[in-house]
């Protein structure tokens, strides 16, 4: 994949990308062959939320991956390549599909080195899988696997910017018509500027949420699933809770995205849509793989407690969430697993033995970061389908869980607890656990939020975290 020269004047870049398209068109004329580029240009760091409120159609499909804290960013939206399949070969179909794209792109860069070396030039390859390999009801409206080369890519890290237009060239395209939306698109990013995107319409309200229903249904679904656990070798099942609610007014997405930024900066943001009305967002604190120059890491996050109203109360609850067996052991299960999924995919995970409690601004988990180098012939995708689902989100053992979530939830998982992110050029590579997460559109929305059920839990406690995590997202969505 060869990258072409480095050049600081616009219009003299522009001409440069013309003749370089102008090349890939006469490519794609000798061989009959459809040609994909990719150009990339500095910009400033523009805010994701301000490109997906001006620039974005809404009728395009889109990606927006943000951790706040870090003041890192992705976002892209319409598409030059997408591919859906489904079953379980899922994983390995949508990494040979990447593959035979990534070796065969045709870059262009005018980003500067740092932006080279960084990774945040070059295509990156968009995915989005459902929790279960084939969707249960299509409900939910999500393939089973979606990979999606935007057309536009901004990604934003620090003080840094940088567009990527990504474009299948045909030996019917015409260079002067890519070349102009280019310029115009790169003007209007400048126009952007760089200051934070705020929603002039619909400004934070006062916390009116949905309240979930007594919980009935959960509470005998944690005993039948706990008397099951008694009579088989099942050591824990997630369970989740779908909640869905009718708003008077339609809901918008990008204020709520706005909120959960602002109440969760440690969290990764996300939002993704096929530009058919349905959005899938939320906050996750959970990363599946985060892979930079090869290193990874991946959370194991499992095991909560409330936050306290003061001080000296958060830090009673979180040592006492530090010497809970029950947590602890909820806890171990999920570290052991990521421990020997990495390990089975040939690396060597490294982690402290004693978890840390990571704060959120409504609760409080076990957390253990776990990092492993990884060689270059390792796919990304690889690692993902090993660490789906983990033990956070389905139990363990896996098959078993998976059987019983099955057997006990009464809807679709669809995007919900399952792997969303990027696999770039570079082979650096992001998935988060799209959990804390809600499926909107227009008026209706679907809240998720699930629980770990192991021997000793209390189906009114779960029930409780289970409303402490719908609380919350409820409460940025409106
Ligand atoms: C499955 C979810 O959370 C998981 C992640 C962290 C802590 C969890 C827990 O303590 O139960 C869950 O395993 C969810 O929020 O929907």
């Amino acid at each position: 994949m060869p990258v072409v020269s480095h050049c600081s004047d616009r219009d003299q870049t522009l001409q440069s990308a013309y003749r370089f398209l102008d090349r890939r068109l006469g490519q794609a004329r000798q061989s009959h062959q459809p040609q994909l580029v990719s150009l990339s240009f500095d910009i400033p760091p523009v805010d994701p939320l301000m490109v997906l409120a001006r620039l974005a159609p809404s009728s395009d499909r889109h990606l927006y991956l943000e951790t706040p804290a870090a003041q890192r960013s992705v976002v892209g939206f319409g598409a030059a390549l997408v591919y859906e399949t489904a079953g379980a070969r899922r994983f390995a179909q949508a990494r040979r599909f990447i593959e035979q794209w990534r070796s065969k792109t045709h870059r262009y860069s005018e980003a500067g080195p740092a932006a080279a070396l960084s990774g945040a030039d070059g295509p990156r390859f968009f995915c989005a899988f459902t929790f279960f390999a084939d969707s249960q009801d299509g409900e939910t409206a999500f393939p089973a696997a979606t990979v999606v080369l935007p057309q536009w890519q901004l990604v934003r890290q620090g003080g840094q910017g940088v567009l990527t237009l990504n474009y299948l060239v045909t030996a019917t395209s015409d260079v002067d018509t890519i070349i102009d939306n280019l310029a115009n698109q790169l003007r209007a990013v400048e126009r952007l500027g760089t200051a934070p995107w705020r929603d002039p319409l619909h400004p934070a309200r006062l916390p009116v949420q949905p309240v979930p229903e007594a919980g009935q249904q959960f509470r005998t679904a944690v005993d039948r699933a706990l008397s099951h656990m008694t009579r088989h070798p099942v050591q824990k099942i997630v369970l989740a809770h779908a909640l869905d609610w009718v708003s008077t007014e339609p809901i918008q997405p990008l204020a709520a995205l706005g909120r959960l930024r602002q109440r969760y900066p440690d969290c990764h943001v996300f939002s993704v849509g096929q530009g058919n009305g349905k959005t899938f967002m939320g906050a996750s604190p959970e990363r599946l793989l985060s892979l930079t120059q090869g290193q990874l890491i991946t959370d194991a996050l499992a095991g909560s407690a409330p936050r306290g109203g003061a001080p000296f109360q958060d830090d009673y609850l979180a040592q006492g969430l530090l010497h809970n067996p029950k947590e602890r052991g909820e806890h171990r299960l999920v570290v052991e697993f990521l421990a020997r999924q990495l390990r089975s995919v040939g690396l060597w995970p490294q982690y402290q033995p004693r978890p840390k409690v990571r704060r959120l601004s409504n609760i409080q988990h076990l957390h253990t970061p776990m990092r492993a180098r990884v060689p270059r012939h390792i796919h990304p995708l690889h690692i993902v389908e090993a660490l789906h689902p983990t033990p956070a989100v389905a139990g363990v053992p896996t098959r078993e869980a998976c059987d019983q979530i099955l057997r006990f939830e009464d809807f679709d998982r669809g995007l919900y607890a399952a792997p969303l992110g990027w696999v770039g050029a570079n082979g650096d590579s992001e998935f988060i656990v799209g959990i804390r997460s809600a499926l909107v559109a227009d008026t209706w929305v679907r809240l998720y939020a699930g629980a770990g059920i192991v021997a000793g839990s209390n189906p009114d406690r779960e029930w409780a975290e289970i409303k402490l995590k719908l609380r919350a997202l409820g409460e940025s969505l409106v």
